[in-house]
């Protein structure tokens, strides 16, 4: 069986789309995490792999025009993926010629729109992130009878840093540093610790620090659940923002737009707060780098010798917007 794949990304977020609506087969779910995990191997998967498979189907749900499952690279599912929720909000609008739809994710279905583009031939989609708890139920957290964990030293983890943990409905735990701590090793010995055997988040943790740049302006760095550290994660970058809203009101409030600069470029955010609700609006890129049509058995083996690749080109013009921005490096 052929199957066709578009290799995207959200802030150098990357994944292989696949729509299982046009297979004339399903795929079993053994054949989904095999496929991620060939795929997306950054040694010897498809064009240097990617950070996950986004899945985009149909929708029985009323209300949603499609529905997008996310499958990190280690083959685990998560909840919800706000950088391919973007490039999925792109496939969908081209496919279905609308342009303002809800995309049906695994608890909820979430408001997408096409955005004005970031720069000449960049472009972006705004996505909704939500539902947001601090529950530790919700988060699958366990540190003692904590019910939440809000800006609170964790001497489990850390002896300084402090940390809040918040549900965007993917699980994250994050932590406001300065520049060294932001590029030195606590991130990945904190992370690497708490998506490995571990009592506190059994089922793993998106770990991010963040750093405040200035007014309406962060920088976030991730070590994602189920893949490691990546260029970025819209989630993560959601969830920053809100809690810089919450926690630093000098730095952003709510209703106002966040730049939110990450190792891949830059998207910005708002986070909001109405009716006892909080939610994010994220808006970036959707990037689409090449279209491949491979046969399924070839891929599931890890043979990519016999595949057709199409570049679109567009990453030209993402490099190019990612040089005009004001980044660390
Ligand atoms: N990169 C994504 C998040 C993907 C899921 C995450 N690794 C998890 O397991 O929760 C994003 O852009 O949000």
């Amino acid at each position: 069986m052929q199957i066709q794949l578009i290799k995207v990304h959200g802030s150098g977020n990357t994944f292989f789309l696949l729509d299982t609506s046009k297979l004339p087969q399903a795929l079993s779910e053994a054949e989904i995490i095999q496929l991620t995990q060939k795929i997306t191997d950054h040694q010897t998967g498809l064009l240097g792999g990617a950070d996950g498979v986004l899945l985009v189907s149909d929708s029985k749900k009323a209300g949603a025009s499609g529905r997008m499952r996310v499958i990190n690279a280690d083959g685990s599912e998560a909840s919800m993926c706000g950088n391919g929720l973007r490039t999925v909000a792109r496939y969908l609008t081209q496919k279905l010629h609308e342009d303002h739809f809800k995309v049906e994710t695994m608890y909820q279905n979430l408001q997408v729109q096409k955005a004005a583009d970031l720069a000449s031939g960049v472009a972006a989609f705004r996505v909704e992130i939500s539902p947001v708890s601090f529950a530790a139920t919700d988060l699958k957290m366990h540190f003692g009878t904590k019910t939440q964990v809000i800006n609170e030293v964790l001497p489990e983890l850390s002896d300084t840093l402090k940390f809040t943990a918040v549900a965007v409905p993917n699980p994250h735990l994050i932590s406001f540093v300065d520049e060294a701590t932001l590029k030195g090793p606590e991130l990945e010995r904190i992370a690497s610790y708490l998506n490995g055997a571990n009592p506190y988040f059994p089922e793993g943790v998106n770990v991010s620090f963040v750093l405040l740049r200035g007014k309406d302006s962060i920088f976030v760095r991730t070590y994602e659940r189920g893949v490691g550290f990546t260029n970025a994660c819209g989630t993560a970058m959601s969830a920053s923002s809100l809690l810089t809203a919450l926690l630093y009101p000098d730095f952003a409030a709510f209703e106002d737009t966040l730049k939110v600069y990450n190792p891949g470029g830059m998207v910005k955010t708002i986070p909001h707060h109405r009716d006892q609700r909080y939610w994010i609006d994220l808006i970036g890129n959707a990037t689409f780098q090449d279209r491949i049509t491979l046969d399924l058995a070839d891929a599931l083996a890890g043979d990519y010798s016999q595949a057709q690749i199409n570049p679109t080109h567009e990453q030209a013009d993402y490099l190019k917007f990612v040089d005009t921005i004001q980044n660390i490096s």
